[in-house]
């Protein structure tokens, strides 16, 4: 089993918004990894990174990413920094992956003070500028499709998506 398709991209690409919208236009199921990764620890993202720290929760995440990867067959969007992780690259070599991009102008907006977002809680400005450019390689290197999201809405990329899906 494998997911239809697995969104990756910056946090304010749209993955959790755009992905509900083309899992419901394909008919199929949604699945988000941070919501999964919340429920195991049974605490919201920004406690996991204040009282266990970053490291712990990508440990989590590589975990809840591969066993996805293996047993979802919907839609999927991925954490921001999920494709950080070698051995989850790896796996996403074998799955249809879409990389929602965003410029820094559009994210900054989207995410606004980077609430629910710890990464971004401090500098959010600078953080998305650096986040953004040392990520930019990794999600070109996992893509097998690429669809710009910048000044567009999610009403019309999530059809855009859908259709390549289906082809
Ligand atoms: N194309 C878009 N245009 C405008 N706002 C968007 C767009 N995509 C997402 N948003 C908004 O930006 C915020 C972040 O979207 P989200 O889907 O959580 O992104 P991600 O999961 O990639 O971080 C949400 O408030 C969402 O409504
Ligand atoms: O970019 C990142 O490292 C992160 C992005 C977040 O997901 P979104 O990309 O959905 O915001 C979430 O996984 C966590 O806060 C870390
Ligand atoms: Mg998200």
């Amino acid at each position: 089993m494998a997911p239809v398709a697995v969104l990756v991209g910056p946090p304010g690409a749209g993955k959790t918004t755009v992905g509900e919208a083309v899992a419901a236009a394909l008919g199929v199921g949604f699945a988000d990894t941070d919501t999964i990764i919340e429920q195991r620890a049974g605490k919201p993202i920004p406690d996991i990174f204040v009282e266990d720290g970053e490291p712990a929760f990508r440990a989590l995440e590589r975990t809840v990413v591969a066993e996805s990867l293996a047993a979802f067959d919907g839609v999927l969007a991925l954490g921001g920094g999920a494709i950080m992780d070698e051995s989850t690259r790896k796996l996403l070599r074998e799955q249809t992956v879409v990389f929602l991009s965003v410029e820094l102008a559009d994210a900054i907006k989207r995410v606004g003070l980077g609430a629910g977002r710890p990464l971004l809680a401090m500098n959010p400005r600078a953080t998305m500028k650096f986040l953004l450019e040392q990520r930019r390689p990794l999600y070109t290197e996992v893509a097998t499709h690429t669809v710009s999201t910048d000044g567009r809405e999610p009403a019309e990329i999530a059809p855009e998506v859908a259709a390549l899906l289906r082809a």
